[in-house]
């Protein structure tokens, strides 16, 4: 059987779609390389002393855990010059990181949730790393990147991607020509084309939320909930079923794999109105891949790739996966307008 590896695919879009530059390329394959990394810091776990927390807390003021850190760093450390960038954005950092010294100023900026699924760590379940690919406005001015350049709409995302650390160890990626998934061949070290051209199933009879925050959603999330529990005699006519993995990583990955609904919308707690999940690192790059894929993502009542940020770490509802029911969705937060 013929073997297509990411390098092979990334030239083939370079050469012959003419999808990515040169520069994108290189820097998908430094991210991926740091995606290796971690993940074999991930599967040492204990043994290699990458469990637990640390003292400090991150810009969310969420309780860092080692993962989280390691990962950052290594992220920051292969990208420090392995890529054509003029600065980075995490999670876990407050501000951007610029790239010291370097001319001609790098042509792009790297967005990146160095370790998704934080609470799943220590308890030896699936997490991830989701990284985003943007332009550096104005690059050839010559003039430092700052934290306004980051804040584009997802529509401009030049590539986007995620890698699960899970029973296999899988890189999902999109440079805007569809969605590729490659599977890490441990013994060779490199990543595999396993799954070509993922697409999502329109329609879906399985939901994935967090059902402990039912008494906060607003009234059209909870009319979907109450309709899909009410299964084959209710409104939608069909018997659903739940899954919820909390590590973002790893419940869209299963909608890409067999379809449904993933919703982390905003609910009405003072701390729940502008949503859980962040814009830029997490909604952003999943949204991109989910609607090559075929499926939508909205914020309730917006497309989550037309929304304009006005901060780094902004928090945003979500609402992705098949098309259908996630444009009912929307549907009923219009009806509630
Ligand atoms: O614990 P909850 O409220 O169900 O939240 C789960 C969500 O939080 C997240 O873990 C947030 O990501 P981080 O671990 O990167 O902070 C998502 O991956 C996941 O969808
Ligand atoms: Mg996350
Ligand atoms: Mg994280």
């Amino acid at each position: 059987m013929k073997r297509t590896t990411l390098t092979q695919y990334l030239v083939e879009q370079q050469r012959e779609e003419q999808a990515v530059s040169a520069e994108v390329r290189l820097l998908i394959e430094t991210v991926s390389r740091a995606c290796k990394a971690i993940g074999h810091a991930v599967s040492k776990g204990a043994l290699g002393g990458v469990l637990g927390s640390l003292e400090s807390e991150n810009v969310q003021g969420e309780v860092q855990k080692k993962l989280d850190v390691l990962s950052n760093e290594i992220l920051l450390e292969a990208n420090e010059w392995g890529g054509h960038l003029a600065a980075m954005a995490s999670e876990e950092m407050e501000t951007i990181h610029r790239i010291p010294n370097r001319y001609p100023k790098g042509e792009y900026l790297l967005l990146f949730d160095p370790l998704d699924g934080s609470s799943n760590i220590d308890v030896n379940v699936s997490i991830g790393t989701i990284f985003s690919v943007l332009h550096a406005p104005h690059h050839a001015s010559g003039r430092d990147v700052d934290e306004d350049d980051f804040l584009q709409p997802g529509v401009r995302q030049v590539a986007a991607g995620y890698a699960v650390y899970g029973p296999q160890t899988m890189l999902v990626l999109t440079v805007g020509t569809g969605v590729m998934g490659f599977t890490l061949d441990r013994e060779m070290g490199s990543w595999v084309l396993t799954d070509p051209n993922i697409t999502i199933p329109e329609q879906t009879a399985e939901f994935a939320i967090n059902m402990s925050n039912m008494r906060h959603w607003e009234a059209p999330v909870k009319r979907y909930i109450d309709d899909c529990l009410a299964g084959k005699g209710g409104p939608l006519g069909k018997d659903y079923n739940m899954r919820w993995i909390a590590s973002m990583v790893a419940d869209v990955h299963r909608i890409l794999t067999r379809g449904g609904i993933f919703m982390y919308p905003r609910d009405e707690r003072p701390s729940g109105k502008n949503g859980k999940l962040r814009l830029m690192y997490e909604a952003n790059p999943m949204s991109f891949i989910v609607e090559q894929a075929g499926g939508a993502a909205h914020d309730g009542s917006q497309r989550i790739l037309d929304v304009q940020p006005t901060t780094l770490h902004q928090r945003i509802g979500v609402v992705l996966g098949s098309k259908e029911e996630v444009e009912r969705v929307r549907r009923y937060h219009t009806e509630a307008s």
